[in-house]
């Protein structure tokens, strides 16, 4: 498989707990996967060690056959290979759309006023928020906080976006339009994706592989149509609670 992300014997424990455990997991290039499981099972310290927000005890993550630590570093022209997109948007309300899809440029590249104001505008557009740029989150609806929160996580060209829940709070109806522009944006901007959502079965419809974590390890991998029977009746156990038995439409 050309996985463009790929992890081996990831080990993360806080204190005698073991949340990740040894775990494998490979993402291909410009694919949608989606890991599921329980709460507090470990699916945010998974894309958090990912994301280099928490260091591992073990393993190795590699980007292209690239550590990630090499990986994190921003290119000239300002990309980076990973972004996180957190629960809850963790937009700043003092800053503007603008400015808040601005700050990744601003932090971790050298770009110019000049680029950075080029680039944001353009995003803005492709996003449908060119007139709402210097209006503050407060001022925003929700579907508008989420498309600026996925603007900030797309601004620098990322070849893997990390999703922690993207839909979390937001009615079904809105659920399903933000895995929609997930899809939409993917295929527009190429990246590789990688989220954790308890939306099920929603976010099966643009998910390529199902990623199911359990005991520290991945215990399922593939398709969501072949998740096996004991995926099946694990998930039957905490879905119902996760969902409060909704459904997307
Ligand atoms: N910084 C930390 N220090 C200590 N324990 C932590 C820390 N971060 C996470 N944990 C623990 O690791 C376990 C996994 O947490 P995690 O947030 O990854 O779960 P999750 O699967 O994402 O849950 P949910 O679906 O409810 O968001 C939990 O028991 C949590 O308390």
């Amino acid at each position: 498989m050309d996985a463009n992300l790929s992890i081996r014997g990831l080990k993360k424990h806080f204190g005698d707990k073991k949340v990740l455990d040894g775990l494998d997991l490979d993402v291909r290039e410009a694919s949608v996967t989606t890991v599921i499981g329980k709460s507090g099972i470990g699916k945010s310290v998974l894309l958090k060690c990912i994301a280099h927000l928490l260091e591992p005890d073990g393993g190795t993550i590699e980007l292209n056959g690239k550590p990630i630590s090499k990986a994190h570093r921003p290119g000239q022209d300002g990309s980076l290979f990973f972004s996180y997109m957190f629960q809850n948007n963790a937009l700043f309300d003092s800053l503007s759309a603008f400015d808040n899809i601005a700050l990744p440029l601003r932090e971790s590249t050298g770009l110019s006023n000049k680029a950075i104001r080029e680039r944001v505008d353009r995003m803005l557009e492709q996003v449908e928020l060119t007139e709402a740029s210097d209006r503050y989150p407060g001022e925003l609806s929700g579907g508008m906080k989420k498309r600026v929160a996925l603007a900030r996580a797309l601004i620098t060209n990322p070849q893997v976006v990390l999703f922690d829940e993207p839909t979390t709070g937001l009615d079904p109806e809105r659920k399903y339009t933000v895995f929609e522009m997930i899809a939409d944006y993917r295929e527009r901007f190429g990246f590789t994706a990688l989220l954790v959502s308890h939306d099920i079965p929603e976010v099966f419809g643009i998910s390529d592989q199902v990623a199911w974590l359990d005991e520290g390890v991945i215990k399922f991998y593939g398709p969501p149509n072949e998740l096996d029977d004991e995926a099946e009746s694990a998930l039957a156990g905490f879905l119902n609670k996760a969902n409060h038995g909704k459904s997307i439409r």
